[in-house]
């Protein structure tokens, strides 16, 4: 009997809307994403994050996006969304000294233009492979650019990782054959004006990755 595939798992990020949060939800996202980053037009502040974090069923995981915090911002979104992955970026040792500080798992996104920009070895939870944001860019993701995605597609990841940068609706089932990845994470590419995402593309973001499993 062959193995089963399992599909690939869907990460939508940087809502900020309450409707937008259900569509997610409602088309299968394994996770979703709230940016903490107040430079980015995803922006939602540690209460706007609890109160809509309450809208998020059990099944499906919350990811809060930290760049370079300190522990202070860290324990403010452990407050406020207690069960939540951090998404950080910031260097290895830090990721791994807040993993071992609160104890939550802990992802780390890294900018990569080459393959050997990849990690050979993790100890944490999980690696988000994005694009390295462009020359002048004044926010480390979320920027909607991808890389070149057959640089993953012989490399022995040290941890669970997802393919994220520049995923739209029509080009995530390539990115997901040429990359190898098991698990995408979008935001501008969910969006019909920066920061704003919709309910249509979420949903055709959604169908499109589970279409290439
Ligand atoms: O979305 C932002 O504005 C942002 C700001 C600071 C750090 C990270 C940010 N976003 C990261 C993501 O949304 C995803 O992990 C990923 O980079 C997808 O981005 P995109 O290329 O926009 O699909």
């Amino acid at each position: 009997m062959p193995a089963e595939i399992e599909p690939v798992r869907v990460k939508i990020c940087g809502l900020s809307e309450p409707d937008t949060l259900d569509a997610a939800v409602a088309a299968g996202a394994d996770w979703v994403g709230f940016v903490l980053f107040p430079r980015s037009p995803r922006y939602v502040s540690v209460e706007r994050a609890a109160e809509l974090r309450r809208r998020v069923p059990d099944t499906v995981g919350v990811v809060a996006l930290l760049v370079k915090p300190g522990d202070a911002e860290i324990d403010a979104a452990r407050a406020a969304l207690p069960r939540a992955i951090l998404q950080i970026y910031d260097d290895t040792s830090r990721c791994m000294a807040i993993r071992a500080r609160v104890g939550a798992p802990v992802w780390q996104a890294i900018g990569v233009d080459r393959a050997r920009d990849l990690p050979v070895e993790s100890m944490l939870d999980g690696l988000v492979v994005e694009s390295r944001p462009p020359a002048g860019a004044d926010r480390p993701g979320g920027n909607g650019q991808g890389f070149d995605w057959r640089i993953t597609a012989g490399w022995r990841a040290p941890a669970p990782w997802l393919l994220a940068g520049g995923l739209t609706p029509d080009n995530v089932a390539k990115a997901i054959r040429q990359s190898g990845a098991r698990a995408v994470d979008v935001s501008s590419g969910a969006e019909r004006a920066s920061g704003q995402k919709d309910v249509e593309l979420i949903a055709a973001f959604v169908r499109a990755a589970r279409s290439a499993s």
